[in-house]
C-alpha cells in the first residue's frame, strides 16, 4: 500500500460503512442481514485470492491440477462451492441454501438457522478459468417464512420476492455488484486494503445501447424472434447503426458490461435446448433483479423474468436482458409472433 498517497482517504465509503448505512435507515433492524452479506463478501475476498492463482495452479498446487507433490487438488469450482456454504452457514443468518454445484438443497442444522435463504452460482463462467478470463459467482437473498420448518416452498419463488441479488466479477479488477431493492451500486476490491470500495454509485443502465450479447453457434436453432432480433441488430432497417457483437461467455462478466454501457445479453431457447442453458434462481433471478433495479427490462421471450415461478431448484429459462428499449424490441417480436 502506498502510504504517501494523501490521495488514499478513510472517509471512503467500504461495503461495511454502506451495508451499515442503509442498516440504520431502518431502526427495527436486528443487523441480521448485514452480517449475512459480511459473510458473503468474505467468500467473495476468498475466492478471488484463489481466482488470482489460478494460473499457477501447477507450480503451487492449487486448484484443479495435481501439485508438485503428485496429490490432486480441488477443481476452482468445487473449491469456490465449498468456500460460499461455509460463509454462510458460519453466518447464522441462514436455513436454506441452493448452489448450482449441489443436486439438492441444503437445509441448515437448527442451531445455526437464520432468516433467510440464500441461493447461489459460486462460480460462473467456468469454461473460463483456464485462460484467464473473467469468471464470477452470483447471489440471490429470500427471507423465509418460517424459519422452524424452511421447506423448498421458501426458495421456490418468483425473483420479484428477493431481497437482494449481486455478483462478484473477477476480472482485471474484482467488482462488487449489489442492490438490495433499491437500486444497484458497485464495489472495487482494492487487494492493498482488502476492503470493498464504492467505485460505481447508483448505476443505471443506458435506455439503448449499441451492443448485443449472444453464443451465434446456437443461431441454426433459434426460434424466429430470436432470429429476427439479431438480424436488426446487425442490418438495422431504420438507418440506425449496426449493434456490435460482444460475447465472453461468463454470464457475470457480459452482464456486468451491458449493465455499464448498455445493449442486451440474450441466452435464447433453441431446438436443442428449449429452456436455454441458465438457471432460473441463482443465474436469471438476480440478474434480473439487478437490470430492473438499474432501469432496464429482463423477459424470458414469455413474461418479466421475475414473475416466473420455479417449480425446480435447478430449472432453466430462457432470458433476454438488458437496455429498457432494446428489450421492448425483443417483447414486440414475441408478442407479434404470438398475434401469426
Ligand atoms: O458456452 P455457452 O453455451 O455460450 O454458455 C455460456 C454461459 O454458460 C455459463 O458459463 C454457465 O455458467 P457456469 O459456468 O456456472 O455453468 C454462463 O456463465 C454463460 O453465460
Ligand atoms: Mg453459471
Ligand atoms: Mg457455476
Amino acid at each position: 500500500m502506498d502510504h504517501a498517497a494523501d490521495a488514499y482517504r478513510t472517509d471512503l465509503m467500504t461495503i461495511t460503512r454502506f451495508v451499515l448505512n442503509e442498516q440504520s435507515k431502518h431502526p427495527e433492524s436486528r443487523g441480521d442481514f448485514s452480517i449475512l452479506l459480511s459473510h458473503i463478501v468474505l467468500g467473495c475476498k476468498f475466492v478471488c485470492s484463489a481466482v488470482n492463482k489460478a494460473g499457477l495452479a501447477k507450480l503451487i498446487g492449487l486448484a484443479g491440477e495435481t501439485n508438485v507433490q503428485g496429490e490432486e487438488q480441488k477443481k476452482l469450482d468445487v473449491l469456490s462451492n465449498e468456500v460460499f456454504v461455509k460463509a454462510l452457514i458460519s453466518s447464522g443468518r441462514t436455513c436454506i441454501l441452493v448452489s448450482e454445484e449441489d443436486e439438492e438443497a441444503t437445509f441448515v442444522e437448527a442451531s445455526k438457522r437464520g432468516r433467510y435463504a440464500v441461493v447461489f452460482d459460486p462460480l460462473d463462467g467456468s469454461s473460463n478459468i483456464d485462460c484467464g478470463v473473467s469468471i464470477g459467482t452470483i447471489f440471490g437473498i429470500y427471507m423465509v417464512k418460517h424459519t422452524n420448518e424452511p421447506t423448498l416452498d421458501d426458495v421456490l419463488q418468483p425473483g420479484k420476492n428477493m431481497l437482494a441479488a449481486g455478483y462478484c466479477m473477477y476480472g482485471s479488477s474484482c467488482t462488487l455488484v449489489l442492490s438490495t431493492g433499491t437500486g444497484v451500486n458497485g464495489f472495487t476490491l482494492d487487494p492493498s486494503l482488502g476492503e470493498f470500495i464504492l467505485t460505481h454509485p447508483d448505476i443505471k443502465i443506458p435506455n439503448k445501447g449499441k451492443i448485443y450479447s449472444v453464443n451465434e453457434g446456437n443461431a441454426k436453432n433459434w426460434d424466429g424472434p430470436t432470429t429476427k432480433f439479431v438480424e436488426k441488430c446487425k442490418f438495422p432497417k431504420d438507418g440506425s447503426s449496426s449493434k456490435s457483437l460482444r460475447y465472453i461467455g461468463s454470464m457475470v462478466a457480459d452482464v456486468h458490461r451491458t449493465l455499464l454501457y448498455g445493449g442486451v445479453f440474450l441466452y435464447p431457447a433453441d431446438r436443442k435446448s428449449p429452456s436455454g442453458k441458465l438457471r432460473v434462481l441463482y443465474e436469471v433471478f438476480p440478474m434480473s433483479f439487478l437490470m430492473e433495479q438499474a432501469g432496464g427490462q429482463a423477459f424470458t421471450g414469455k413474461q418479466r423474468a421475475l414473475d416466473l415461478i420455479p417449480k425446480k431448484i435447478h430449472e432453466r429459462s430462457p432470458i433476454f436482458l438488458g437496455s429498457h428499449d432494446d428489450v421492448e424490441e425483443i417483447k414486440a417480436l414475441y408478442a407479434a409472433e404470438d398475434k401469426e
